[in-house]
């Protein structure tokens, strides 16, 4: 499938979103759409509420105000066999280990289909290797998961991703741990998934990586939805600074790279 041919209509509708810890609001009135079959990136200073944010896309917090819509329904009524099928996470990953070979990490992209007691079919095994290939893990497929670097493990994630298939992909900072080359060839496969229908949702830091391959941007600072639509109609250098409180500047270059420009506060 062209995402072209694709019509922009929501994959998610966000209405007078909230969130709050105590008495602090984390999150306060997000009214926003994320255009289905197209790449959002989440984008903002640290603290600002991204990861809270695609916490409640992903049905992992319940908001204190307002409501998640999928597909023009409420997240919260759906049930969460259907949610595993929906939508595929990508969380940050914790130190510890996992009594797991970075193979069977992935083989468990498997379960929302199989279940708990199902067997893997010679297909099934075919698409884990497919994907342990596609993000360049073949040779450390055997080893156990405490022996992984952070980069394999990102790496072992996203794969575990393609193999389980949902529609929609929330990541939380994906580039984490990922060199050049292996950043490279993820903002490639995942230009590959939207290209073929695939939703992504995915909080990054680095901005003129998110102006170069999202289709779509939420600006946050402090909690508040400051800017969303197009990268180059919404990460203004006034927008940018007002977010991140620091002068900032992104353009595009003759050749059309995006150039960042961070200035000095007297
Ligand atoms: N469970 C919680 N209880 C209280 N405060 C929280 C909780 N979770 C997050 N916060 C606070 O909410 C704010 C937003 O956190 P969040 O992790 O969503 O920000 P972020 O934009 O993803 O930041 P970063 O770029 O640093 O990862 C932070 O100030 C954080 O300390």
């Amino acid at each position: 499938m062209n995402a072209a041919a694709i019509p922009a209509m929501p994959a998610f509708l966000l209405r007078q979103l909230g969130l709050q810890a105590g008495t602090r609001a984390l999150l306060e009135g997000i009214d926003a759409q994320l255009p289905l079959g197209r790449f959002t990136a989440i984008v903002g200073p640290n603290g600002a509420g991204k990861s809270s944010l695609l916490k409640l896309l992903a049905g992992l917090q319940a908001p204190s105000q307002g409501q998640v819509l999928l597909h023009g329904l409420p997240l919260a009524a759906m049930p969460l066999a259907e949610r595993a099928r929906q939508l595929g996470w990508l969380g940050q990953f914790a130190a510890a280990d996992l009594p797991l070979s970075l193979h069977d990490y992935v083989l468990l992209g498997l379960r929302p289909t199989l279940g708990s007691f199902g067997q893997a079919s010679a297909p099934d095994l075919a698409r884990v290797a497919s994907a342990l290939q596609q993000f360049d893990l073949l040779g450390a497929q055997q080893r156990r998961w405490g022996q992984l670097s952070g980069g394999e493990r990102q790496r072992a994630g996203l794969a575990r991703l393609l193999v389980q298939d949902a529609p929609l992909w929330l990541l939380d900072e994906p580039t984490n741990h990922l060199d050049l080359k292996h950043q490279a060839l993820l903002f490639r496969r995942l230009r590959a998934e939207v290209a073929q229908g695939r939703t992504i949702v995915a909080v990054l830091h680095d901005l003129p990586q998110a102006a170069r391959w999202a289709d779509h941007v939420l600006l946050l600072g402090e909690g508040r939805l400051l800017a969303q639509g197009a990268p180059a109609d919404c990460l203004s250098a006034a927008e940018l600074s007002r977010a991140y409180q620091w002068p900032v500047r992104l353009w595009p270059d003759a050749a059309g790279h995006w150039q960042l420009a961070v200035g000095e506060v007297a």
